[in-house]
C-alpha cells in the first residue's frame, strides 16, 4: 500500500538527516527553542462552532501536482485572512513535494498554529518540527504501534505541540484513545484505493468521547459537506485540494462556513486630512477622532477640516479619556458628532449625564483584563460597549488583541476592538459575532494610516457574507 511505501521512504529519508545532525543535537535545539504558549493548536480548535484547518500542499499520490504555481507564503497568509484557523503544512518531499522550508517560513509569518503534515516514523521528526515552528504534528495509526503512538505523544506533550492522532477505522480509533490522543482525525480517503467518502467521519464520529477533539480529513467540497460535520459535532474540518485549487480563500471559506453577520465597521484614529479619500470611498460606517493625548490626537481644527470633506453617510464619533465634560458639550455641538466614546476612567453617572447634555449617543470602551471588567459594565445605560485591549501603558490604540472567549457570557451587542487587521478580523467576526469592529494600528504603516490596509480590510469584510 501507498502509506507502506511512503514510510518506507520517510525511513531513510529521517537516517539521511541523522547523519548531518544527530538526535541529541535536535532534541537540544528543540527544547532550547524560545516556547512560545504550549498546545495552542488544540486550544484554538476548541471553539463554539466548526473550525477550518486550511492545508498548503503543492501534489499529492492521488491527485498529482495541485499548484504548479506555488507561491506557499501567500497562499497561507490567504489562508489566515480567510478565518482560518490553523494552517496544515505537507513537509513530505517525495510524493508530496513538500518541504521543511514552507512549514519554517509560513510558522515564522502567520499568527496561528501550523501543523506539519508528515509521515512521523521516528522521534526525531517531533523534535525536528519544534525547531521548525510547527504547532501540531501528525500521527497515524496505520503506521505506529500503540507503544509508539504513547511514546510520541509523551514526547510532544514535553515540548508543548499537539498531536493529530489519524484514524481510518473503529480499531485505529480505539488505538488512538489507547494511546491518550486528545485530538482525532478521521481520514475520509481510503489509502487503499485512494476513494472518499465523507460519510466515514460521520459514522465514526460516536466512537470519540465529547472531550476529545474530532476532526474529519479529506475530500470535504461543498457547504453540504460541512453543514452535514457540522451537524454530526464534528469539531474542525481538514481541507486542501479545495481551498488550492481556489483563487479567492476568503470566499472559498465563507462558501463552506456559510456567511457571517457583517458588523458595523469604524475606522479610528484618522488624523490627516489626506486620510479622508479612502475613508470616502470605502464607506465604513463610522470614523473615529480622538481628541485625548496620542499619537492619532485631532486638533479641533483639524477635525473641522476632516468633517467638512467626510461623506455625510458615514457617522463621526468623538473619542475621549477622561475629558472635562464642558470639552465633550464643546466638541459635540461645534462638530456635530454622532457618537461620544468615552475610552478612560468615565463612571455611569457621567455617561447618563453626557447622553442628556449632548444629544449624542454614548459608546463605553471596557479595557478588558478579565471578566469582571465585562461583567460589571453588562447593565451600563451607555447606548453600545466597545471592549478594547486592557494595557497600563495606554488608554487604547495598542495594537494588541486580548482573549476573545472572556466575551461569551456578553448578552448585548457590542464592539470588538484591539489588535484587528486583515489577518485575524474574519475569524473575530466569526468567533465572536460583535455588533461592529473598531480597527485602528491595524491598518497603519509606520503609525499613519495605510490604504491598501483599509481597502483589504474591508474588502475582506464584505467578502463575509
Ligand atoms: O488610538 C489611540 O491612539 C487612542 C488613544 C487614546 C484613547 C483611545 C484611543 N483609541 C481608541 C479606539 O477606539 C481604538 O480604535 C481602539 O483602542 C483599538 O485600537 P487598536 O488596538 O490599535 O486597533
Amino acid at each position: 500500500m501507498i502509506l507502506e511505501k511512503i514510510a518506507a521512504r520517510t525511513r531513510s529519508r529521517v537516517d539521511e538527516c541523522k547523519q548531518k545532525k544527530s538526535l541529541e543535537e535536535v532534541k537540544k535545539e528543540a527544547q532550547a527553542k524560545d516556547k512560545h504558549e504550549a498546545f495552542l493548536f488544540e486550544k484554538a480548535l476548541r471553539g463554539k462552532d466548526i473550525s477550518f484547518i486550511c492545508e498548503v500542499k503543492k501534489a499529492s499520490p492521488s491527485k498529482g501536482i495541485i499548484a504548479e504555481d506555488f507561491p506557499y507564503l501567500d497562499i497561507a497568509k490567504d489562508y489566515e485572512k480567510a478565518g482560518a484557523t490553523a494552517i496544515s503544512v505537507l513537509t513530505e518531499p517525495e510524493f508530496f513535494l513538500g518541504k521543511d522550508q514552507y512549514l519554517h517560513e509560513i510558522a515564522a509569518t502567520v499568527n496561528i498554529p501550523v501543523l506539519r503534515k508528515d509521515f512521523t516514523v521516528d522521534e526525531y521528526q517531533i523534535y525536528e518540527a519544534a525547531t521548525l515552528g510547527a504547532g501540531a504534528v501528525l500521527l497515524i495509526c496505520a503506521l505506529l504501534s500503540v507503544e509508539q503512538l504513547t511514546r510520541f505523544r509523551q514526547i510532544a506533550d514535553g515540548l508543548g505541540l499537539s498531536c493529530l492522532v489519524e484514524a481510518h477505522d473503529k480499531t485505529e480509533i480505539e488505538k488512538a484513545l489507547t494511546a491518550g490522543a486528545r485530538i482525532i482525525g478521521v481520514n475520509n480517503r481510503d489509502l487503499r484505493d485512494f476513494s472518499v467518502d465523507i460519510n466515514n467521519s460521520i459514522k465514526l464520529r460516536r466512537e470519540v468521547p465529547a472531550d476529545v477533539i474530532f476532526i474529519s480529513e479529506s475530500g470535504i467540497k461543498t457547504a453540504e459537506d460541512v453543514a452535514q460535520l457540522r451537524k454530526n459535532n464534528v469539531q474542525a474540518v481538514l481541507i486542501g485540494e479545495t481551498f488550492m485549487r481556489s483563487a479567492d480563500k476568503v470566499r472559498e471559506l465563507t462558501k463552506l462556513y456559510g456567511p457571517a453577520a457583517i458588523p458595523r465597521t469604524k475606522i479610528c484614529g484618522i488624523s490627516r486630512v489626506d486620510d479622508v479619500a479612502i475613508i470616502n470611498e470605502v464607506q465604513p460606517d463610522y470614523i473615529g477622532l480622538i481628541f485625548a493625548p496620542s499619537k492619532r490626537q485631532v486638533t479641533p481644527s483639524k477635525a473641522h477640516a476632516i468633517k467638512e470633506i467626510l461623506s455625510p453617510a458615514i457617522e463621526t464619533v468623538g473619542v475621549f479619556v477622561n475629558e472635562v465634560e464642558a470639552a465633550i458639550i464643546n466638541a459635540a455641538h461645534s462638530l456635530a458628532l454622532d457618537v461620544i466614546q468615552l475610552h478612560g476612567d468615565e463612571t455611569e453617572e457621567d455617561i447618563i449625564r453626557i447622553k442628556k447634555e449632548t444629544g449624542c449617543a454614548v459608546w463605553k470602551a471596557v479595557r478588558v483584563e478579565n471578566s469582571g471588567d465585562i461583567e460589571k459594565w453588562q447593565h451600563s445605560a451607555a447606548d453600545m460597549l466597545l471592549f478594547d485591549t486592557f494595557s497600563r501603558e495606554a488608554a487604547g490604540g495598542t495594537g494588541d488583541s486580548f482573549d476573545w472567549t472572556l466575551l461569551k457570557g456578553v448578552t448585548r451587542p457590542f464592539l470588538l476592538a484591539g489588535g484587528l487587521s486583515s489577518k485575524n478580523v474574519a475569524r473575530a467576526i466569526r468567533k465572536v459575532v460583535p455588533w461592529g469592529v473598531d480597527i485602528n494600528s491595524g491598518v497603519e504603516t509606520s503609525g499613519v494610516k495605510d490604504s491598501a490596509k483599509i481597502k483589504e480590510i474591508m474588502s475582506i469584510i464584505r467578502r463575509l457574507k
